[in-house]
């Protein structure tokens, strides 16, 4: 577990790109045969990346969070992005294909990743909170996800939201968890930016070729810099920050909030004339 602590916006005016990507880019999630994962204290949100290669890998709170299990104090949002794979859950089996969801709510004990086939595995992405109360644990294939068109081919952001855990789809604590998918020959994502002061963000791209980059905005919107991704790299989003991107190719990514409110809509659009 790698720790983050929350940075403000007057500190980050002054990063070099090096500090920026040590502060927000989260560049190895996904290693072959491992869980890793990163704590954030913006929201104290868990990110992770697990691909079970050989016997399954378990979802550990270590000596961490220093609870005697890692879901004890916290619920977990989870989409597979790579082939068909099982998460058990207290002995209870979840499959999950690619694009798939499972939420698991407070204090389940024993959560654990498989692939079907260990040659060609499971890549599995999860986002964790704090949790107050015990949601049923539900798995939402993506066919059976609230789309949202978004944006025109004319503004290069044709683009469908998929939303997982919300108000109106899997219930939950506070995460908020979705995906959303471009049209073909778009390679913008949420812009017009905006930001929501009440809860941070973390973005993770996928399904992209390994010479494609997203360079994705971040800041204030007055105060903007650039953080060049690749494919499987996340971000951490702070509630003061824009997240908006371009690639240079086709991409998809998973979005997930954690903070203040439970409100999808809760965004405030920042004008053209604003960004900086
Ligand atoms: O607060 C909401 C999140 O930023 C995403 O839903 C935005 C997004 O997926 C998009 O516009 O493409
Ligand atoms: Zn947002």
């Amino acid at each position: 577990m790698e720790n983050r602590y929350a940075v403000g916006p007057e500190q980050t005016k002054q990063f070099t790109t090096e500090q920026l990507r040590n502060e927000f880019l989260m560049e190895s999630l996904f290693v072959s045969g491992e869980i890793n994962m990163v704590y954030s204290h913006y929201d104290r949100v868990v990110v992770g990346g697990a691909i079970p290669t050989g016997s399954t890998l378990k979802l550990d709170a270590g000596d961490f969070l220093r609870t005697d299990y890692f879901l004890e104090r916290r619920e977990i949002g989870i989409v597979n992005i790579g082939p068909k794979g099982t998460v058990n859950v207290d002995g209870e089996v979840y499959e999950l294909n690619k694009r798939d969801c499972l939420y698991i709510g407070l204090g389940k004990k024993e959560v654990t990743f498989e692939s079907e086939d260990t040659s060609n595995p499971a890549r599995f992405y999860f986002v964790s909170a704090l949790a107050h109360k015990e949601y049923p644990t539900r798995v939402l294939p993506i066919a059976e996800a609230e789309p949202t068109k978004l944006g025109s081919d004319a503004e290069s952001n044709n683009r469908t939201i998929y939303k997982y855990i919300h108000s109106e789809g899997i219930q939950s604590c506070q995460l908020m968890m979705g995906m959303t998918l471009l049209e073909p020959n778009n390679m913008w994502n949420t812009m017009p930016a905006h930001i929501h002061d009440r809860r941070m963000e973390v973005y993770l791209y996928f399904d992209m070729e390994e010479e494609s980059r997203v360079f994705h905005f971040m800041g204030q919107p007055h105060e903007t810099r650039h953080l060049v991704v690749k494919n499987e790299q996340a971000i951490l989003s702070p509630p003061w920050s824009i997240h908006s991107g371009v690639g240079t190719n086709n991409y998809t990514f998973i979005w997930a909030m954690a903070g203040e409110n439970y409100t999808f809509k809760d965004m405030d659009f920042v004008k053209m004339e604003d960004l900086k």
